[in-house]
């Protein structure tokens, strides 16, 4: 048995921490604040997050990020990606404090930090020891929790340039619906992850707008095309674009009602402000901080990006829905692949 110390308590954290449980680990589920400590571990249910869906008895639940960490082999954060600086700066003494302490660690959040563009696995990077980050394992793919909370089979990859590490997450995850597949393209997955969010909220408002299948496919293979452009022009492998982290999870995060960030993009459809989509998500939508990070991506390395970009321009510049979609149609003709994909 490990111990596994699973940091953020939203509804990815708790199903994963749950998870593992079942899986007959150690786990210790940290969360920052004390009262949601002590309810959670009452009531055995994270109903903000995941309604009356029950965890495991033996699912240990704290406040106290020592109690949570130490001596753990595995530390795994999953809060929103503008939160992975604060929560790697509190754990970052403690591993400082016990050099022979080589826990592995592990993120499964979805984005690209403001300010400083930087992808999850960067950030933790430059705060916390490189002797630990330098096998840090990604965990992405398509994976609704309320799903997973249903054992709904769902597959994914662990990502890390550590083989070994990506196993070790690999062997502790799987179970009978659980299923992870090892990659070693921490870039590509981290990409495909981030940017899916930003196309979904443009899913989310083809369905508020009342188009149809057509359009909504158009989108997400056009997404995936400019998605894959840009991870591939920062390094990325081209074929990761196609895997789990790539088309795998733009497909869940695109089609499905349980995706914050297609609810947030079909309530904008509908004409709602994004100040009171925000307001009323009571969840994290990665895809709003994402866009405008791409935005500033994309112009500085001259890829082109046009759904993000229109995107971007409804969040940010209050660019009408209906108007970017007719812009976007206006561009001019151009072959369906532009760009040189030299593995394949
Ligand atoms: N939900 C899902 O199905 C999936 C989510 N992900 C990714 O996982 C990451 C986390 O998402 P998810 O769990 O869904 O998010 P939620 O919005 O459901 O929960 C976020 C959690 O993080 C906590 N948190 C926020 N800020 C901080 C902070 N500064 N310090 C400590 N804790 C903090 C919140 O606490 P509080 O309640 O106090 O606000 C809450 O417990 C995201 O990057 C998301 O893209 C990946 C795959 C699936
Ligand atoms: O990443 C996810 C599914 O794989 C969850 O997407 P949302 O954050 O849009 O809910």
């Amino acid at each position: 048995m490990s111990k596994i110390a699973v940091l953020g308590a939203g509804s990815w954290g708790t199903v994963l921490a749950n998870l593992l449980t079942d899986n007959g680990q150690n786990v210790y589920l940290w969360t920052h604040s004390a009262d949601q400590a002590q309810t959670l571990t009452t009531t055995h249910m994270n109903e903000h997050y995941l309604g009356d869906f029950k965890l495991n008895p033996d699912l240990q639940i704290t406040a106290n990020l020592e109690t949570a960490i130490g001596d753990a082999s595995v530390i795994l954060f999953v809060v929103p990606t503008n939160a992975v600086r604060s929560v790697a700066e509190q754990v970052q003494p403690f591993l400082a404090a016990q050099p022979s302490w080589r826990p592995i660690l592990a993120h499964a959040a979805k984005g690209l930090e403001k300010g400083t563009e930087l992808r999850v696995s960067q950030v933790i990077d430059e705060v916390i020891k490189p002797e630990l980050t330098s096998g840090l394992v990604v965990i992405s793919g398509p994976s609704h929790a309320e799903d997973v909370a249903t054992h709904d089979i769902t597959t994914l990859t662990a990502a890390s340039t550590s083989l070994a590490a990506a196993k070790s997450i690999q062997k502790l995850f799987m179970n009978d619906y659980f299923r992870l597949y090892t990659n070693q393209d921490v870039l590509g997955v981290e990409m495909g992850a981030a940017l899916k969010n930003v196309i979904a909220i443009g899913a989310g408002a083809l369905h508020g707008l009342g188009y149809g299948d057509n359009t909504k496919a158009a989108l997400l293979t056009r997404g995936l095309a400019e998605i894959t452009r840009l991870g591939v022009k920062m390094g990325a492998d081209p074929l990761t674009f196609i895997g789990l982290s790539g088309v795998g999870d733009l497909i869940v995060t695109g089609t499905s009602v349980h995706s914050r960030n297609w609810r947030a993009g079909n309530a904008l459809g509908q004409g709602e402000t994004l100040a009171n989509v925000l307001a009323n998500m009571g969840m994290v939508v990665e895809g709003v901080s994402t866009a405008k990070v791409v935005h500033g991506l994309a112009a500085e390395l001259g890829v082109e990006m046009p759904i993000s970009d229109a995107i971007y321009r409804v969040l940010y510049e209050d660019a009408p829905l209906k108007q970017v979609i007719a812009d976007l149609m206006k561009r001019d003709g151009k072959p369906e692949f532009d760009f040189e994909i030299e593995t394949l």
